[in-house]
């Protein structure tokens, strides 16, 4: 095990040059024009990469429920939330001409000053809270790691993750800890003796309200709109339904559904006519789903705890089938799929610490496949299916759905036109979308 991926550099994987070499692997698949790409090119594509999932999108995106409200709408209200909060500091907020249920609230730019001079009083997160914070979340309860005795409801305290993985819950002296990262300044909401006291419940609730963080964006979440008007969902997830083009009438399946983001887009699409099918193989995130289908009155989603890659039953007696009875289904049964597979999830920004093992990072493709073989036998003939996940790798992506490992510089024009990959030339979260019609030859 070495530091840095395996290199000095910025990089998440602090602790896994295996995970770099990995990486390294997966990207010498890449060819130009039948040729493999040079080993410098393949490095300085890995720095630009972890440069780039070490840093913060400079905006937060909006999914209008243009069944509820208007984007609009949206707009003044949100314009009034964080008139409210920062004093009048209204950040710029703008629209695509194209995609009308698409908010961006972008970053104050540096002609705005912050307040963000380092305070004597220091709290610890972790990892995982510290870049939701960077992406405009308060802190909730389970992500504190340390904090001092004496501080009150109502201080303000320095907040910094830890970026290393190696402070213990509870800790008292977060002065002492190297190497932790300045995140911004907040007001104290709960006090140490609440956070770690242990009494057998789960502490939960806004810990600390920020004020003021360096990535620029104002604190914005799901409760700062009305319910069910808009949520927080980041572009290439919004653009991921739009490419499937869900249409009224028509039966659909959503073959990994939870927390529901995609599926109440696409019935909001279907504008509620036809049928949603939404599997979701675990048990524990169904309560979730069913809370954002009422939220957003997707009344035409029929939910089923189900493993995906057994949804398909070839043997199926094609005479008494009901959509509406649940998995399995006969082959040939869905206009449209959504497979937003379970991956890696190496394009979320910003990853401050990340400890994926390659067992794990391997892991995914064997269900990927599967799940991708389930969705051609339930599409029907000349129906769409759309593969799409949050991660970089090629092996996880294009390999899913060719072995032979030819990746988008490898096909052809006509077959790249249908694969958007989301890299570090865009500020969003690195994703992958491949959009395919069934032919029966
Ligand atoms: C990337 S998330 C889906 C996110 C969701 N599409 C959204 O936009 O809100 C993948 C989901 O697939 C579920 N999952 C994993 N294996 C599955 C399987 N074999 N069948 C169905 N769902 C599965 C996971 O529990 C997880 O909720």
């Amino acid at each position: 095990m070495s530091a840095s991926g395996g290199s000095n550099k910025k990089s998440p994987f602090k602790y896994s040059s295996d995970i770099h070499d990995e990486l390294k692997t997966d990207l010498q698949k890449i060819q130009i024009n039948g040729t493999c790409i040079e080993e410098s090119e393949v490095e300085k594509k890995l720095d630009n990469l972890y440069k780039w999932i070490c840093s913060t999108p400079k905006n937060t995106t909006y999914r209008v429920n243009l069944l509820k409200t208007t984007t609009e709408q949206v707009i003044q209200h949100l314009n009034n939330v964080i008139a409210q909060q920062y004093a009048n500091r209204l950040p710029t907020i703008t629209t695509f001409p194209h995609l009308s249920e698409v908010i961006i609230v972008h970053c104050w730019d540096k002609s705005i000053k912050l307040e963000l001079l380092k305070h004597s009083n220091e709290v610890i997160v972790d990892a995982t809270c510290g870049s939701a914070i960077l992406r405009g979340s308060h802190v909730f309860a389970p992500g504190i790691l340390g904090m001092p005795h004496g501080l009150n409801i109502g201080d303000t305290v320095s907040v910094f993750a830890d970026t290393t993985g190696s402070c213990k819950k509870g800790l008292l002296k977060t002065r002492e800890v190297e190497n932790k990262m300045f995140l911004g300044n907040g007001i104290l909401k709960q006090t140490r003796e609440n956070l770690f006291y242990n009494d057998g419940q789960i502490k939960s609730g806004i810990a600390i309200h920020m004020t003021e963080v360096i990535s620029r964006l104002p604190q914005l979440n799901a409760d700062s709109v009305p319910d069910g008007w808009a949520l927080l969902q980041n572009l290439p997830s919004i653009l991921c339904t739009l490419i499937l083009n869900p249409q009224p009438g028509e039966i659909i399946l959503d073959m990994c559904s939870a927390p529901g983001n995609k599926s109440t887009h696409i019935s909001a699409l279907m504008n509620g006519e036809g049928i949603l099918v939404a599997l979701e193989k675990n048990k524990s995130k169904l309560e979730k789903l069913k809370i954002n289908c009422d939220k957003f009155s997707s009344g035409n989603v029929k939910i089923f705890c189900y493993d995906s890659t057994k949804a398909c039953d070839k043997h199926m007696d094609t005479e008494c089938v009901n959509i509406n009875d649940g998995p399995p289904f006969k082959e040939n049964s869905f206009d449209r799929i959504l497979l937003d597979s379970p991956c890696s999830a190496l394009g979320q920004r910003p990853q401050l610490l990340n400890k994926i093992t390659v067992a794990q990072l391997r892991s995914y493709v064997a269900l990927q496949r599967k799940l991708f073989s389930a969705a051609v036998q339930l599409l029907k003939p000349n129906g769409l299916l759309v593969y799409s996940t949050c991660t970089i790798t090629i092996a996880e992506n294009e390999e899913t759905f060719n072995t032979k490992g030819y990746i988008v510089n490898g096909l052809t024009k006509e077959e790249s036109e249908y694969i958007l990959r989301i890299g570090p030339e865009e500020d969003t979260v690195g994703f992958f979308i491949a959009c395919f019609t069934k032919q029966i030859v």
